[in-house]
């Protein structure tokens, strides 16, 4: 599977210029003959939490209706990292993918909410899983601050997923836990991590990308690119297998033990 993963910009409570740059943003990575394109977390007005009310896509309409029409148009998959929404007069931070057939095979909503930038006092968290399959793989889903709980990882893999996505907006300086957290799933799972995050500035921080696509094995396909622009791998789902029949893992796991001692 080929993958473009936009590390773009973002700008600050400002969607009409957001939806702009990752059309064009998707088109130009399409020229590319890839399969899948990876956007990154809130892309579509940032962390503008002050301004939800008028900034939050209504039930993920615009949303849903842009990336299908983009992945049809240039007949791609998107995982669309993920934008602000308002449900039920409720706001996520939720995550649509969608096939190249314009279809919305995934939505999820952030699990875990990070309060040091806070996401808590706005937004609220999402309660369910985000498995999906395109191109007949099962992929997984989830966001930013989620990567730091291995135990949720570890649950969309032991559903089946072999790629997990990771859209953020990691600021630059914690940017050594970004690039060890994910180095670490990739190994300890076994499984491709596609992990995009974010250039620029906000108010309140700044980014520097470091987007990665590391294999099962730890290897960096992808790295320490902190530019805006558009980053290329390519996958071979065969070496999930080769690399768990070499350290069987999966089969050496003890759940029984590990539930016979969290309930100690
Ligand atoms: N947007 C986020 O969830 C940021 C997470 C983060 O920066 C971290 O250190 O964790």
């Amino acid at each position: 599977m080929k993958i473009a993963v936009v590390q773009m910009d973002v700008a600050f409570a400002d969607p009409e210029k957001n939806f702009l740059r990752a059309q064009n943003w998707i088109e130009e990575a399409a020229e590319n003959a890839v399969d899948t394109i990876v956007l990154p977390e809130m892309w579509n007005a940032g962390y503008a939490l002050e301004e939800l009310d008028r900034l939050a896509d209504e039930n993920g309409e615009r949303t849903k209706a842009f990336l299908s029409e983009q992945a049809k148009k240039c007949n791609v998959n998107i995982v669309g990292g993920s934008v602000a929404v308002k449900k039920n007069g409720q706001y996520f931070n939720t995550q649509y993918v969608t096939n190249r057939n314009g279809d919305i095979v995934a939505e999820y909503d952030k699990a875990h909410l990070f309060k040091l930038m806070d996401e808590h006092l706005y937004m609220n968290a999402g309660e369910k899983a985000n498995v999906f399959n395109i191109e007949g793989v099962t992929c997984g889903g989830v966001i930013c601050y989620d990567l730091r709980f291995p135990e949720w990882i570890r649950a969309h893999v032991l559903k089946g997923a072999q790629i997990m996505f990771i859209p953020a907006q990691w600021p630059s300086k914690r940017i050594d836990h970004w690039q060890l957290l994910l180095q670490a799933r990739a190994i300890e799972n076994q499984c491709y991590i596609v992990a995009v995050n974010r250039v620029g500035k906000d108010p309140n921080n700044e980014f520097n990308g470091h987007s990665m696509v590391i294999a099962p094995w730890g290897d960096l396909l992808l790295s320490g690119e902190t530019s805006e622009g558009i980053l290329y791998a390519e996958l071979d789902l065969q070496e999930v297998k080769r690399v768990r029949d070499t350290i069987p893992v999966f089969n050496d796991r003890r759940p029984n033990l590990y539930e016979k001692i969290f309930s100690e």
